[in-house]
């Protein structure tokens, strides 16, 4: 096996298994079986990608990397017939891992999986809304990760290659991303499209948007945020969990953005933590402390993280 830090190869796998769930999702929206279950609650449903994915991404790290701490969305054991075979990206590799990873051995590392990201929106349809999230994590802290979109360019023709990964690791970089630099002065808060509430919808009022977009997903909102389409992610709920934040989060935070509660708080990823984010979400690429400060003070009471 190659050299280096354990935690590069664990991402370098992590960007080719997301390419191979990205095939299985596609194969399955296909298909037109999609199995749906729903697990109760608001709009919380799963198909048979979120299941198939999180078996596949379970195996396939588990295969290379024995000794990783896994949590997943969908809580599917180890299926000994998922297809578990898995390279590393080469452009991942071929990047220089950054020296202070030496220390950190495959068991310090927790690996949070959503396997499909936005599945009320994929069973409406909206695919460009869905993303495969793994998330790395160590000492607590979301340091690297991929954001798989499975149906990137899916209505640009056939011409156009469908699906792209972007991924990143902290004190490295992000790569696989185009920012288009918004003009100042504007404010559009992207927010839930299937998991909103009274305090959702306070909270962004209090905030003078000049627009609100409403879209599905997590990875989806805060690549949109990456790219300029949207100023800030803003989800006054506990709603989203450690598996829909880790991965955005180490992206967005290698290039210099951030992704807090709405306290403006850090979020944990130790393997013991609880998995609702408490305190809320909000990411920004720049000026987070100007959207921290719009929260609204019942807001905040509500939302004790
Ligand atoms: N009230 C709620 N109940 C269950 N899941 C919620 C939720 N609010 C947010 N989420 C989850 O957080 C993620 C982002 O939410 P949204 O798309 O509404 O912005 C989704 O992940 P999944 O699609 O992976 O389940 C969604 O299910
Ligand atoms: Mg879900
Ligand atoms: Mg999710
Ligand atoms: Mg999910």
């Amino acid at each position: 096996m190659a050299s280096g830090p354990v935690i590069h190869r664990v991402l370098a796998a992590s960007v080719r298994i997301a390419d191979k769930a990205a095939e299985l999702v596609r194969q399955i929206m296909t298909s037109g079986d999609l199995g749906i279950v729903d697990k109760g609650g608001q709009k919380n449903l799963q198909t048979k990608a979120d299941r198939s994915v999180e078996k596949l991404i379970r195996a396939s790290l588990i295969s290379k990397f024995p000794k990783l701490v896994i949590i997943g969305e969908e809580d599917e054991g180890l299926d000994p017939s998922a297809d578990a075979k898995v390279d590393l990206d080469p452009e991942v590799m071929k990047m220089e891992c950054p020296a202070n990873y030496s220390t950190v051995n495959e068991e310090n590392i927790v690996v949070w999986v959503d396997p499909l990201d936005g599945t009320a929106e994929f069973t409406e349809g909206l695919l460009d809304h869905v993303t495969i999230l793994i998330g790395l994590a160590v000492n607590g802290k979301a340091v690297g990760g991929v954001v798989n979109q499975p149906f990137y360019n899916y209505q640009s023709g056939s011409q156009s290659q469908l699906g792209r990964s972007i991924w990143g690791l902290m004190g490295l970089g992000a790569f696989g991303w185009n920012r288009a630099e918004p003009p100042t002065g504007r404010r559009i808060l992207i927010t839930t499209r299937s998991h909103s509430n009274k305090l959702v919808n306070l909270c962004l009022e209090s905030m003078s948007p000049t627009a609100v977009e409403r879209q599905g997903g997590a990875g989806n909102k805060v690549i949109r945020v990456i790219e300029g389409e949207a100023d800030a992610y803003v989800f006054a709920s506990p709603g989203c969990k450690k598996w829909d934040t880790c991965a955005p989060e180490a992206i967005l935070c290698a290039i210099g953005g951030q992704l807090t509660d709405v306290h403006g708080k850090k979020i944990q990823y130790d393997a013991d933590v609880k998995w609702p984010n408490l305190g809320g979400v909000i990411a920004t690429y720049r000026e987070h402390n100007t959207i921290i400060n719009l929260v609204p003070q019942e807001v905040k009471d509500a939302l004790q993280g």
